[in-house]
């Protein structure tokens, strides 16, 4: 691996069930993630997408192939990987502050309170929560909710951020506000990103490469360079070169239909 690669997988296999039950999920997969690097995950349904993210987070052992995060093989979950998962995980029963402070507690902060009640206002004041910060989450919207749970993601200081559909449970105007936030926070801080979306448009707006799945057993259909850069605005979404890549992408999934379970021998 080389030294600005913050996630190398290679060739990672992964498989669920026994037997003669057993289902081949991911085969062969080998993606890497730079520095300072969004990547989005896109597929169809069942690809194996989350998969994938769970097995850089260490929640699961792969059937072979490794994992490295920060040059260092993952062996279960660790503080170089902190996941934003659909549903609003944060801790109902601590205010918005307390639940980014328990990121920092889990993270390299950990040490010095006053660099930690620093990170703390950091990340409320980049999310838009200041206002917020004595709230419990029950009395936020979901998207408050959300930036809740990525502040403190942030605030955790992981070599990694993994986020898993993050903004799926939102509607489509609080959606759109969630990806500017999350551009807004990206273009603060140039932190290693690897996000799984069903949404192309979603996936092609945030991202610097976008991994595009083929159906189960899952392979990497493509790699798709996203060339807009500081462009990156709402109104890239009207252009041309950003329908066409849409398209494109959007091809790459239509033809790739889900196929019968492959199922192996034990
Ligand atoms: N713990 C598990 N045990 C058994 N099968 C599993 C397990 N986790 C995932 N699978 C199966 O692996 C396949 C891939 O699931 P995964 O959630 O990774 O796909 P995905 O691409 O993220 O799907 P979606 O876009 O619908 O969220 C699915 O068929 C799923 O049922």
């Amino acid at each position: 691996m080389t030294a600005s690669m913050d996630l190398d997988v290679r060739d990672l296999s992964v498989g669920f069930g026994r037997g003669s039950r057993r289902v081949s999920v991911l085969e062969n997969i080998s993606v890497s993630v730079a520095q300072g690097e969004f990547v989005a995950i896109v597929g169809p349904s069942g690809s194996g997408k989350s998969t994938l993210l769970n097995a850089v987070a260490g929640f699961l052992s792969p059937d072979g192939g490794t994992v490295e995060v920060g040059g260092e093989p993952v062996t279960g979950p660790g503080p170089s990987r902190c996941v934003v998962f659909q549903e609003y995980a944060v801790f109902p029963w601590l205010t918005v502050e307390r639940n980014i402070g328990f990121g920092t507690r889990l993270g390299a902060w950990t040490g010095d309170p006053a660099r930690r009640t620093e990170i703390v206002d950091r990340y409320l004041d980049l999310m838009g929560l200041t206002a917020f910060r004595d709230a419990l989450p029950k009395t936020l919207s979901g998207g408050m909710r959300q930036r809740v749970a990525i502040a403190r993601a942030y605030a955790v200081d992981p070599t990694i951020l993994l986020m898993d559909e993050p903004f799926a449970a939102l509607d489509a105007q609080t959606r759109e506000h969630m990806q500017e936030a999350l551009l807004d926070i990206s273009r603060q801080e140039h932190r290693t990103v690897l996000f799984v979306t069903h949404q192309v448009e979603e996936a092609l707006y945030l991202a610097d490469r976008v991994v595009v799945m083929g159906a189960r057993p899952a392979r990497i259909q493509e790699v798709v360079d996203v060339p807009w850069g500081d462009r990156r605005d709402h109104d890239i979404k009207l252009t041309d070169e950003f329908i066409g890549l849409r398209r494109h992408v959007e091809h790459l999934l239509h033809d790739t239909e889900p196929q019968a379970t492959n199922e192996r021998t034990p």
